[in-house]
């Protein structure tokens, strides 16, 4: 992938107001010329920041502005998009009223990369229960991002999770549901189509000509040659053959508990993983701090930090900021190659 830089300053949401998402955006605001980071500008209620900023002890002056292309005229601020809804500021205390203003960051982030005026979306992490309990209707921002994705652009589009970080990277096929009904989302199509969106992107979105996938299996030995569960074979293992017909580098069904060890994984550039925890466990516990989450089959380059609201450290100063830094860089670079390749086709 190239590694030039966006020129387009990257759309950041505010996520959960009462989570860590503006003490880790503050912080990546701070070291951002030490670090060299992209130009970024957050969607959020500039009061909201402005207070956190204040209970943090910090000093940055908050600025607001009125459309992308103003973000970064004068680099001693901290730019903020104001959204039309209030969040108010309560660290720790997740509130179904603040939803609003948190799906509006979302929505007028997508829209400002899919119109061209943002490089790409970086997400800050939403408590889902609250959102759920307001009616939000969406598992995450995966699945919502795709919706709206298709309603505004006309295009159906399945999205991908990957989690990437530096010893490796995996997507769970199955999303957010719970563990109960993984066997019957658990499909062949849906092990295929997800593949392809992996091999299409990785190769379109990183530079990886032909990326090397393993598919683990869904059962304990991927299934015991199917003496501890059929999935595996009857599933899992057709999938595969059929990716490799079509010229895909892939093996599997392979079982899960020996697919992440350092020489397993030397083995090939993604995991594709049955469900969510056995492709998130490995990737958060080897590398917590610099994972990135990225959503793949969009027509957006969207990434965000691996870890969640953690609410128990909001408003203290003690969350760091390494995986947002890591999804900054990341979507910076994504969408710098990006619009290398569009001027190299213009
Ligand atoms: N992309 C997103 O919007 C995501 C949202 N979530 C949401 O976050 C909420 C909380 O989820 P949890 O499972 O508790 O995960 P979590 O990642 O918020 O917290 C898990 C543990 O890691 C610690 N931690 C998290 N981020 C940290 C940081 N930057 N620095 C230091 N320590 C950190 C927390 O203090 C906590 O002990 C849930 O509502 C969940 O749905 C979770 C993951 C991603
Ligand atoms: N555990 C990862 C996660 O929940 C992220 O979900 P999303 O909001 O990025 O779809």
């Amino acid at each position: 992938m190239s590694r030039r830089a966006s020129p387009l300053p990257l759309a950041v949401s505010v996520g959960e107001p009462s989570g860590v998402g503006v003490d880790v955006t503050l912080a990546a605001f701070e070291r951002r010329q030490v670090l060299d980071l992209p130009t970024f500008f957050l969607i959020a209620d500039p009061e909201m920041v402005a207070s956190r900023a204040e209970r943090l002890g910090l000093d940055v002056q908050v600025r607001t502005i009125g459309r992308p292309s103003e973000c970064g005229a004068d680099a001693r601020f901290f730019d903020v998009l104001p959204l039309v809804n209030h969040h108010s500021e309560a660290p720790g205390r997740p509130d179904p009223a603040n939803a609003a203003g948190t799906i509006e960051a979302i929505d007028r982030a997508t829209r400002l990369v899919l119109e061209g005026s943002a490089g790409a979306i970086v997400t800050n992490p939403i408590d889902k229960k609250a959102l759920y309990d307001a009616g939000f209707r969406h598992p995450g921002h995966t699945e919502y991002l795709a919706d709206l994705c298709t309603n505004l652009t006309g295009q159906a589009c399945q999205p991908v999770m990957l989690l990437t970080g530096p010893d490796l990277s995996c997507v769970p096929v199955t999303i957010h549901i719970p563990l109960a009904d993984v066997p019957a989302a658990l499909t062949s199509e849906l092990i295929l189509s997800t593949a392809r969106i992996v091999a299409r992107d990785l190769r379109a979105r990183f530079g990886l000509e032909r990326p090397r996938l393993a598919v683990s299996g869904l059962n304990p030995h991927a299934g015991e040659r199917g003496a501890i569960g059929h999935e595996d074979e009857n599933i899992i293992r057709p999938a595969v053959e059929i990716l490799r017909t079509e010229g895909f580098d892939v093996v599997g069904p392979l079982p899960g508990d020996t697919m992440f060890h350092p020489e397993a994984r030397a083995r090939y550039d993604v995991a594709l993983c049955m469900y969510h925890d056995q492709a998130l466990i490995p990737a958060k516990t080897l590398a917590f701090d610099e994972t990135v989450n990225v959503t793949l089959g969009l027509p957006i380059i969207r990434t965000s930090p691996d870890h969640g609201t953690a609410a128990d450290l909001a408003g203290t100063g003690t969350a760091r900021p390494n995986s947002f830094i890591a999804a900054l860089r990341l979507a910076g670079r994504m969408a710098g190659a990006t619009e290398a390749e569009q001027d190299a086709a213009a």
